[in-house]
């Protein structure tokens, strides 16, 4: 790809949008028994994607002086020089425009406003405020990213359903281990920059913790699907595996921390959300379907 276009891919996150992506896909399957409607999961998904891109664009607008002084965030466009703030803007305005005019014509309304407000509560709330004024600035801002599988919900039906926001609450718990496993790994950058990551107010050992109760936390709220007869016993054996194991990452980070350790937890967290909602997925849809072939 010709550097602008790479700059432009790049300037939308676009591994952690095709994992918001999945998820708010995830969404629209688990709300019907049927096929979804193929208008809300072509428009939704795209709309959904446009407009969490578009918050990503905003997000590394509004933080391209932070971004500049770590390691990890240097390579990026508005810091490197190969786009400007203007044609950041431009684009950003012009894919969150469309994303949000395809949700609310070609959706539905609820959708579109639902979806504007977690773009707001990310690029806006969380990136310009909750980022640097509190170690909780995660955990709060985490309803942002837990937000999609209720907006791929709410596009294929209508309205918000209390199994929805059972998968809103799995990636909101699962936040904080995502993120904190990385800000261990990273604190020292953060520290450099100002920013009141958990690690840099309370130090490694009281995030090694939180880790730790978050995951204990995560292992209950990702049977909830079974529990409330959401999911099946296929998503139950994957969930306790998936959970597990997790949990033996964050005791072993808590308790025998070593070189490498917080960044392999990181790792896996997000092999976990994507296999998580790979199989709520399964037991859905291919499962019933395996079960009718079989007998
Ligand atoms: C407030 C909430 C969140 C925070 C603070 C956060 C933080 C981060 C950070 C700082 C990275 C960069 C790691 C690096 O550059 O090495 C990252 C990577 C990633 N995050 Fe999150 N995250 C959040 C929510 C989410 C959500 C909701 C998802 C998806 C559903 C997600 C998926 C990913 C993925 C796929 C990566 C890997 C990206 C890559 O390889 O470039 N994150 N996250
Ligand atoms: C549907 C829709 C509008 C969704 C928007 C939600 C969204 C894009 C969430 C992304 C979460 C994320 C990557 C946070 C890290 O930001 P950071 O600034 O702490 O990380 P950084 O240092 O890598 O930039």
């Amino acid at each position: 790809m010709p550097t602008r276009l790479t700059d432009y891919y790049e300037l939308c996150k676009p591994r952690v949008v095709l994992l918001i992506v999945f998820t708010a896909m995830v969404g629209m399957f688990l709300a019907t028994p049927g096929m979804v409607p193929i208008d809300a999961l072509l428009f939704g998904t795209l709309g959904i994607g446009l407009m969490a891109a578009s918050a990503a664009a905003v997000n590394q607008m509004l933080d391209r002086k932070a971004d500049q002084r770590m390691a990890r965030t240097r390579k990026r466009p508005l810091v490197t020089g190969h786009l400007d703030m203007v044609q950041s803007a431009r684009f950003a305005a012009a894919i969150g425009l469309i994303g949000m005019a395809i949700l609310l014509w070609l959706v539905n309304p609820l959708t579109a406003w639902l979806t504007l407000v977690t773009l707001v509560g990310y690029a806006g709330v969380y990136t310009v405020y909750l980022k640097r004024a509190t170690p909780q600035n995660i955990v709060i801002g985490g309803a942002a990213g837990a937000a999609p599988p209720v907006l791929g919900w709410v596009a294929v039906t209508g309205t918000v359903d209390v199994h929805a926001l059972i998968l809103f609450l799995i990636i909101f718990i699962w936040t904080p281990p995502h993120f904190w496993a990385l800000a261990i790994e990273r604190h020292r950058e953060y520290a450099e920059v100002d920013i009141p990551m958990l690690p840099v107010t309370h130090g490694l050992e009281y995030t090694r913790t939180q880790v730790l109760l978050y995951t204990v936390l995560l292992f209950i709220v990702s049977l909830l699907p079974f529990a409330t007869g959401m999911s099946g016993p296929l998503y139950l054996i994957s969930a306790i595996g998936l959970s597990g194991w997790f949990l033996i990452y964050a005791i072993r980070l808590k308790y025998a921390p070593k070189p490498g350790l917080a960044m392999r937890t990181f790792g896996y967290s997000i092999f976990y959300l994507m296999a998580l909602f790979t199989a709520l997925l399964v037991d859905h849809h291919l499962a019933p379907l395996l079960m009718r072939e079989a007998f």
